[in-house]
């Protein structure tokens, strides 16, 4: 089973899949890693800083992962186009502006981001392609109390009783906060 762990960039995502994948031993896939040491892009665009993906080339690659009942969690900001399970991480829009800036983007990308979880683009999707869908909040926590939700999640599925009303997506809404 694909459990994707997405959400805007900067919310965690390669964080707190390496916390799980590190000390709980959960399997990972970095996808973002993965398409760029295989080559698995179309193009790398260099105006945005970021490259052109075909999603059915990456779900044909994901597809020669051995899939079993154990969960393989898909560490991208597009891993809930491919995975039947949508966990996203979501950050206060204050927080993430922060947490982008120290990550050295420009002011441009930084709007960019802001605006796109302001507007829930990556939930909106999940919604879309996915038939479990899951928000987690990371504003002001720790990364182990995010990671302890993720597990929560997971645990939950795994054993056939997810979560469904703690992590109810609709949660957050930064709507006013657009710019
Ligand atoms: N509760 C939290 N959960 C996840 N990341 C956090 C949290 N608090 C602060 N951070 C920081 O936010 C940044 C997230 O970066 P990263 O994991 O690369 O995000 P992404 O993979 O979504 O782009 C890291 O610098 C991390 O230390």
């Amino acid at each position: 089973m694909f459990i994707a762990l997405t959400g805007t960039p900067g919310c965690g995502k390669t964080s707190i899949s390496g916390l799980l994948e590190n000390e709980f031993g959960y399997r990972v896939v970095h996808l973002n890693e993965l398409i760029k040491s295989e080559n698995l892009f179309l193009e790398e665009d260099e105006q945005r800083d970021c490259v052109v993906t075909d999603i059915d080339v990456v779900q044909k690659r994901l597809s020669a992962i051995e899939e079993s009942e154990k969960p393989v969690i898909i560490d991208s900001h597009m891993a809930h186009l491919i995975a039947d399970v949508s966990i996203v991480l979501r950050t206060a829009p204050d927080e993430l502006k922060k947490r982008l800036g120290e990550r050295g983007y420009k002011p441009a990308k930084v709007d960019e981001n802001i605006e796109a979880e302001c507007l829930d683009v990556i939930l909106v999707e999940s919604v879309e392609n996915c038939e479990m869908v899951f928000e987690v909040d990371t504003t002001g926590r720790s990364m182990s109390e995010v990671a302890g939700d993720v597990r929560e999640i997971i645990e939950g599925i795994s054993s056939g009783h997810p979560p469904l009303d703690k992590f109810k997506p609709g949660a957050f809404d930064w709507s006013g906060e657009i710019f």
